[in-house]
């Protein structure tokens, strides 16, 4: 396996593979954002898709887990990619229950009372990945901690301790734009936009 690559050569390689898009972009469910993290483009990057992994692996260490589940789809292939360097099972969670056969809403083998640990690309309400924890409670397991990549810091990390679910990020937003900044791949303006953003645009409970 390759070394490590630190936080911002990491957040430099995923911009040059185009994870980061600027200008007027519609994120989930119509909100729009002046910048969107998008990690799908990453499987085209296979050395940038290993030091994600890894850089998740790190954080997934600081937990006690006896399986792994992404939320899908845009985690998934980080999922594998950890089941497979850190031989910790993984399960997925379908996003519809199949209608016909084994009617199963998640994919794999588990116990009852597994803890499962969740990995997700980006949380900004922590909406999807709160429904990505009530899945998995509801089917008996346990969920205590979860790891992304991009913490939007748009309130999903309060709104998921609420909940019993414990957040580590690689990035918060404000880490990823002060060393692209640094790196030349965003202007002072653009830091601005999306620092205002950002306050501007909250999520609570009640939101
Ligand atoms: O829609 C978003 O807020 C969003 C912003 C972004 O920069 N990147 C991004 O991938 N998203 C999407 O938003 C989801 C997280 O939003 P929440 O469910 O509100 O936490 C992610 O799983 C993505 O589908």
């Amino acid at each position: 396996m390759e070394v490590m690559e630190d936080i911002e050569e990491l957040a430099v390689q995923l911009f040059d593979a185009g994870a980061v898009r600027l200008g007027d972009i519609e994120a989930k469910v119509g909100r729009r954002t002046p910048i969107y993290f998008d990690l799908r483009v990453v499987i085209s990057s296979p050395k940038v898709m290993v030091s994600v992994a890894q850089h998740l692996q790190r954080l997934s260490s600081e937990t006690e887990h006896e399986v792994l589940c992404g939320v899908p789809y845009a985690a998934l292939p980080f999922t594998v990619v950890m089941s497979v360097n850190t031989g910790t099972p993984m399960i997925m969670k379908r996003k519809e229950t199949k209608l016909y056969g084994t009617r199963k809403i998640l994919e794999g083998i588990y116990k009852q009372n597994d803890t499962c640990l969740i990995v997700e690309d980006v949380v900004t309400s922590g909406g999807s990945l709160l429904e990505t924890a009530r899945t998995l409670r509801d089917e008996g397991l346990v969920v205590k901690n979860a790891v992304v990549v991009l913490d939007r810091e748009q309130g999903g990390a309060s709104i998921l301790k609420a909940n019993g679910v414990e957040l580590k990020s690689i990035f918060t937003m404000t880490e990823l734009v002060k060393i692209l900044r640094k790196a030349g791949r965003i202007s002072d303006e653009t830091a601005e936009i999306v620092s205002d953003h950002i306050k501007e645009c909250q999520f609570s409970m009640d939101s």
